[in-house]
């Protein structure tokens, strides 16, 4: 199938940028957004979407004012409108990076009345998230961190129509419709850890263990991700019984017979949505003890400060703590923390 035919089937069967949409296009000028951005241009017609663009230039590289400058007279040649967001003083690190896209993008798209961002991460990227938090040690919702789609804020939701479309493809797209690439020389960068799984160990569990390894993890991803689905249409079935809106607490007498995994799944959800902050095993593991402790038992601080503590029947959560003056800029709530790709 054609990136073309394969993205609107995607796009068909995922049902999440419907016709008549404000949609943004993340754009950094590599292969993946170029060809995203092609695809989306294409298929606008059928569509009714109205599209924009938005760069974020993170001012690390030396050659960032320009790339900047060429996705701007993209944006001129397409005919859309152009968002450009300038970094001050970011730190070089990839999860900083992130962080900050996330951040100025959602900002963009309040701004301009964009109800989706679009990226143009691909199944390679799946694979690649897959296999770094694999050795991070963590469950089936880090494994399948990047969603076809999420909600962000305010409205504003974020889909990756590349989804099902490998970096092969996007590279083999963009060739055959001649389309000029801007090279972001830090993914030659072995330091970066995305690299080194993309150009290191890729290549080598494709010449040790298996040739088809790509296709084999998206099919590994498959399984996972319909487990991970189920699981989540489980807890919304049960959080109404087990979960206290107005005192934002969870009962105890009603989570404690659930199996292990349900009880995991279901706490790690309270945290996340509460604490707005990734939790890690063992943060989980910490509540999940107080299951069986007395009443006034709590946790050590938890990711932002918080506590979480026995009240009665309930597990509650310690007030939050005062922002400070400088806080750093939190990502956007529903962006999922654990991926190390997002
Ligand atoms: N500087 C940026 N400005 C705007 N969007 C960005 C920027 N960097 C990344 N993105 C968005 O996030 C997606 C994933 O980026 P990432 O760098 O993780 O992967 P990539 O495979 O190198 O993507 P690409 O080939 O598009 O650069 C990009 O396809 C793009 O949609």
């Amino acid at each position: 199938m054609t990136v073309l035919r394969q993205v609107q089937a995607f796009l068909r069967q995922e049902n999440v940028l419907p016709p008549q949409t404000r949609v943004l296009v993340a754009v950094s000028g590599g292969q993946d957004s170029r060809c995203l951005l092609d695809v989306l241009h294409r298929l606008q017609p059928r569509w009714d979407w109205t599209l924009g663009i938005a760069h974020c230039d993170h001012g690390w590289r030396t050659d960032s004012r320009e790339n900047a400058h060429y996705i701007q007279n993209l944006a001129a040649q397409y005919g859309y409108p152009y968002h450009l967001a300038q970094a001050q003083n970011l730190p070089s690190q990839e999860a900083a990076a992130r962080q900050w896209r996330y951040h100025i993008l959602l900002k963009i798209a309040l701004q301009y009345n964009y109800k989706i961002i679009t990226t143009g991460h691909t199944a390679s990227d799946r694979v690649e998230t897959f296999l770094f938090n694999l050795w991070r040690g963590s469950g089936l919702a880090g494994l399948v961190a990047l969603a076809p789609s999420r909600a962000l804020k305010a409205g504003v939701g974020l889909v990756r129509p590349l989804w099902t479309v490998t970096r092969p493809q996007t590279a083999a797209y963009c060739q055959e419709r001649g389309l000029t690439i801007w090279p972001d020389g830090t993914n030659e960068n072995l330091d970066y850890r995305r690299n080194r799984i993309r150009r290191e160990l890729l290549p080598y569990l494709r010449q040790h263990f298996n040739p088809q390894v790509e296709r084999q993890l998206l099919q590994t991803l498959e399984i996972f991700t319909a487990e991970q689905q189920f699981w989540q249409g489980w807890r919304q079935g049960v959080w109404p019984q087990i979960y206290d809106p107005q005192q934002q607490r969870v009962n105890r007498q009603k989570l404690a017979p659930l199996p292990l995994a349900l009880q995991r799944h279901v706490l790690r959800f309270f945290l996340q949505s509460h604490l707005q902050r990734a939790v890690n095993f063992q943060h989980i593991e910490q509540v999940r003890r107080l299951l069986t402790l007395g009443n006034g038992a709590q946790t050590a601080p938890l990711p932002g400060g918080q506590r979480a503590l026995v009240r009665g029947d309930w597990l509650c959560l310690t007030p939050a703590l005062p922002v400070p003056p400088n806080p750093t800029i939190p990502p956007p709530p529903g962006f999922d923390l654990d991926s190390p790709l997002g």
